[in-house]
């Protein structure tokens, strides 16, 4: 059975605004905010902290098993939101947004974050280099990858604005599917 909803990924590097956006998102539309990095804390879905890089070492298995488990693919009306995308199975996925950011504005939110050292560093170098943007491009379609901007605050109800019209646009041409 076709999901009567679509499910959306929300990635880029931290501090771009994913939860920002995701957040209001779910809020709007009435989806489910999958805080993916909170899921990997609270169910410990990891292998320890990687100390250098201050970010936790993923159990990638248990994490995809445990969003099987709970019927992601089927019911769709999902924003997942991380740090990375590569590990969605396409067939869950209907559209990739690849949040991105000035970098002046993006250093002052990371070190206002207190990153410092090797973290602010490796994380600003991702951004610079479009590393996330890159891995969805390789990851999924080309035509359900959409960069935006989120340096600005116009940008975040710009964003989430079109984000609903592209939802309003899915659920047209998705209906009745799901009865098929
Ligand atoms: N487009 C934006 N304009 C202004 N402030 C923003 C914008 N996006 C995010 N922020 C701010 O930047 C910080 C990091 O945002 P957050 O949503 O937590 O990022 P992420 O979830 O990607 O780490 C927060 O203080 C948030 O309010």
């Amino acid at each position: 059975m076709a999901r009567q909803n679509p499910n959306i990924v929300i990635t880029g590097t931290p501090g771009v605004g994913k939860t920002t956006h995701a957040e209001q998102l779910a809020r709007n539309l009435g989806f489910t905010h999958v805080s993916v990095n909170q899921i990997v804390k609270d169910e410990g879905f990891h292998e320890g902290r990687d100390e250098e890089l201050g970010s936790w070492v993923v159990d990638e298995d248990k994490l995809l098993d445990h969003l099987e488990a709970t019927g992601i693919s089927e019911k769709g009306g999902n924003i997942l939101d991380w740090h990375a995308c590569e590990l969605f199975p396409e067939r869950w996925i209907d559209l990739v947004i690849v949040l991105r950011c000035d970098s002046t504005v993006l250093y002052d939110r990371l070190t206002a974050r207190g990153y410092k050292g090797k973290k602010l560093e490796e994380n600003m170098d991702s951004e610079i280099m479009q590393v996330l943007l890159d891995e969805a491009r390789e990851s999924y379609k080309e035509e359900i990858v959409v960069e935006l901007q989120s340096s600005g605050d116009g940008d975040v109800d710009g964003n989430v604005e079109r984000i609903e019209q592209w939802v309003e646009q899915w659920r047209k041409d998705n209906e009745g599917k799901s009865e098929e």
